[in-house]
């Protein structure tokens, strides 16, 4: 059985619909992550999770039970939000214990599982000291170790890591993940960060305009996207415009590049190839490209180009040390055939059939 059953959602605000008819299935002990650009609605959902906002349409179950009705308090759910919503006056110990206290748990149990709970945040050492006296980092552990020390069935997380730096967020999310396996809660995460987002899910919905675009694993997602949309909002993307020979069976890029590939249409088309910067090569052959910038990352070099149809593409190489080119160079570049994608010139359809290895 779903853990968390959504059916035909709709949330609105006056007249306008922010949550469009969306329908979920969140699995026992999943980390689930909605992801998509600000304004999508993600918080909205989660807000009526939560059963902080009004339901305009639709049902929401946990487990077998419709929870539409439920007052949040009666939910048993944890929640963890952007700003660290930590009582200030409080020891890190006292709010932890929190939620123990409310639920009159015997003093040596709550003694128990707050210790436990320092432990596996690794805040032991600063259990007596006040919020204000932790980095953000660590205020947001404490934060996560009040809402999961009540065992709630499902822990709801809107943008936690948002207001740290960039390497405690990467930090942050790793132990987030690990504690999630560790305790094995049933998590629904929200983020505008898709990096982060790949890092920690099991699976992720992309949203947009309110509707959910794709639905499944970051490597499904990012190897097999849905639309343009999506191949865009994850990760970095070429778009390459191209025409579609389907009597031939070749897609035709340039002149004197083309493809053989047989796509999911019977028609001649234009078409729009997805192609990940590491899924392009330096080659002897393929397009020709003349080279405007470099950029060296360390493990991986990054090259702009300009292709033959005037379309600038980026080109990911592993570094290595005699590793030059010029500036306005020449160069030919071929696309790894078996790794990309084929949308529609409107970017709705993936033309692309289950036929290649992604
Ligand atoms: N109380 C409200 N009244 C009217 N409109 C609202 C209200 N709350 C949210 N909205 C609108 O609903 C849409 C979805 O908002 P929501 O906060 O869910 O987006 P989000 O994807 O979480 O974005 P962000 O990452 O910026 O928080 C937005 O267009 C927003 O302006």
């Amino acid at each position: 059985m779903s853990k968390i059953l959504i059916k035909d959602a709709v949330k609105k605000y006056g007249d306008r619909e922010v949550v469009k008819h969306i329908n979920l299935e969140i699995k026992d002990g999943e980390f689930f992550t909605l992801l998509g650009p600000s304004g999508c609605g993600k918080t909205t959902l989660l807000r009526m999770i939560a059963g902080f906002n009004s339901i305009e349409g639709g049902d929401f179950y946990f487990g077998d039970k419709r929870i539409n009705d439920m007052d949040p308090s009666k939910r048993n759910i944890g929640m963890v939000f952007q700003n660290y919503a930590v009582f200030p006056n409080m020891t890190v110990r006292k709010n932890i214990e929190f939620g123990l206290r409310e639920r009159k748990v015997d003093s040596q149990t709550i003694k128990e599982e707050t210790d436990k709970m320092l432990k596996l945040m690794q805040i032991e050492e600063h259990a007596e000291k006040k919020p204000q006296a932790l980095s953000g980092g660590q205020q947001q552990r404490v934060a996560l170790a009040r809402a999961i020390i009540i065992k709630p069935d499902v822990l709801l997380m809107d943008e936690p890591l948002s207001n740290l730096d960039a390497k405690l967020r990467v930090e942050l999310r790793e132990t987030i993940r690990r504690i999630q396996r560790e305790v094995g809660i049933t998590t629904v995460y929200v983020t505008h960060d898709q990096e982060e987002a790949m890092a920690i899910s099991d699976r992720i919905a992309v949203m947009k305009d309110g509707v959910i675009q794709q639905c499944a694993s970051a490597r499904e997602i990012y190897h097999k996207p849905i639309n343009t949309f999506v191949a865009n909002f994850i990760g970095t993307n070429n778009k390459i415009k191209a025409f579609y020979n389907a009597k031939d069976e070749k897609i035709e890029i340039s002149k004197d590049y083309k493809l053989d590939m047989k796509l999911n249409t019977a028609d001649d088309c234009e078409i729009i190839l997805s192609v990940r910067p590491e899924d392009l090569i330096r080659s002897d052959k393929g397009m020709e490209c003349k080279v405007i910038d470099h950029v060296f990352l360390g493990a991986n070099t990054h090259f702009h180009m300009i292709n033959p149809n005037d379309e600038e593409i980026d080109v990911l190489e592993e570094s290595y040390l005699n590793q030059t080119e010029t500036i306005n160079n020449k160069v030919f570049v071929e696309i790894k055939k078996e790794k990309i994608n084929v949308f529609t010139k409107d970017g709705s359809l993936n033309l692309v059939g289950d036929s290649y290895e992604k």
